[in-house]
């Protein structure tokens, strides 16, 4: 057998299957070429390829001839050469994940499903840790529908950037806090993004913000459902925790389930489901009533191996304050919703604590 012929064949054999875009000859660091016995010695630090580039050799080389072939392996980066050709790229997506700077603990909210109440449960989840003495930002992230600077009471404030590019992050109510909504040219403008544009906004938005002094909570309000935005954020920044916001209806609920999967799938830790508009105590007699019928909502997360944080009451409240842009939690103290979403945060602390 000819040796360049058989240098050939190794250039002429692509790696594809292992989804690299070099050949068998970019790999190799020794060969021996004796009548028809064949010695190649291949660069691969990885022993996952080890079999496949074997039985590619193999087979390759008997195809033109080679009656013995002995394949030996190498991780020992080769002289001169800065950067050897690593067959393994198959990278795990999460590995790149940084931490979010200024910031102690990162929180997602989110939900399965639009109009539940996820919006108003982030602000004030901010807003309960805020009134416990924390200092805290939000992160208005629905990027298709952002409501943050209207529940914070925040749609003038202007936001200027550092020399270095970084959005100095407004305050309202003491809350630190970002969205998109403050950026938009008009509070109607329709947004489309497109993945990459989404992607770099994104990106921006959780690493290029200066929240000022240190943050111990960062509240991420997610867009409802399980798109584009869930899975940049999973695999860009380190959450710390997801909290799902759910309404008692099944049709609610069977979204939670595509919730949790979905935050399993991309690796992030759900720390418990709240549901909000649970029940309503009808002033006038103190009596409780569940509207939308006897909540299932503990069940599933026990199913899951998440907890119910909480449940909050429909209350007109809740919207009123909302509406003037003020979080219920820090308007009326006594509002049965501000109990429940002081213990909400409560339960997160606690539970952030153990982790
Ligand atoms: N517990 C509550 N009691 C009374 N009204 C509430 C309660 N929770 C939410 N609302 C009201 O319901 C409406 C929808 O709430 P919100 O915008 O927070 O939902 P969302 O799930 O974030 O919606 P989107 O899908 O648009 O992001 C708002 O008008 C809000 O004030």
């Amino acid at each position: 057998m000819a040796l360049t012929g058989v240098i050939d064949r190794l250039k002429n054999t692509n790696l594809e299957e292992i989804g690299v875009s070099f050949s068998l000859a970019d790999l190799m660091r020794d060969l021996k070429v004796e009548g028809n016995n064949v010695y190649i010695k291949l660069f691969s630090p990885s022993e996952k390829y080890h079999e496949y580039l074997k039985e590619k050799t193999e087979k390759t080389l008997k195809s033109i001839g080679a009656e013995n072939v002995e394949v030996e392996f190498t991780s020992e980066p080769p002289k001169q050469q800065q950067q050897p050709p690593q067959p393994p790229p198959q990278q795990n997506p999460f590995e790149s994940r940084r931490r979010i700077p200024g910031v102690k603990k990162v929180i997602a909210v989110a939900s399965g499903k639009g109009g539940v109440g996820k919006s108003t449960v982030a602000v004030n989840l901010a807003a309960a840790l805020k009134k416990k003495g924390y200092s805290v930002g939000y992160l208005d992230a629905d990027m298709y529908g952002p409501s943050g600077p209207t529940m914070l009471g925040a749609k003038d404030k202007q936001v200027v950037a550092t020399p270095d590019n970084k959005l100095i992050a407004p305050e309202a109510h003491g809350i630190k806090m970002m969205s998109i909504g403050l950026l938009l040219p008009s509070e109607d403008t329709p947004v489309i993004w497109r993945g990459p544009v989404l992607f770099k906004a994104l990106s921006q938005f959780l690493f290029d913000i200066n929240w000022g002094e240190e943050l111990d909570f960062l509240i991420i309000d997610l867009p409802p459902g399980t798109g584009d935005v869930q899975i940049t954020l999973g695999q860009t920044a380190e959450i710390d925790g997801a909290v799902i916001v759910t309404t008692p209806q099944d049709v609610a609920l069977i979204d939670v389930k595509k919730g949790i999967q979905m935050f399993n799938e991309v690796q992030i830790p759900v720390i418990g489901i709240v549901e909000n508009m649970s029940y309503f105590v009808c002033p006038d007699t103190g009596k409780k009533y569940e509207i939308f019928g006897k909540s299932k909502t503990e069940d599933v997360a026990k199913q899951y191996g998440t907890e119910l944080l909480g449940k909050i009451p429909i209350e007109p409240k809740v919207a009123e304050f909302s509406d003037l842009g003020i979080p219920v939690v820090l308007a009326k103290e006594d509002a049965q919703s501000t109990q429940a979403f002081m213990e909400v945060a409560e339960k997160l602390i606690k539970k952030l604590s153990e982790q």
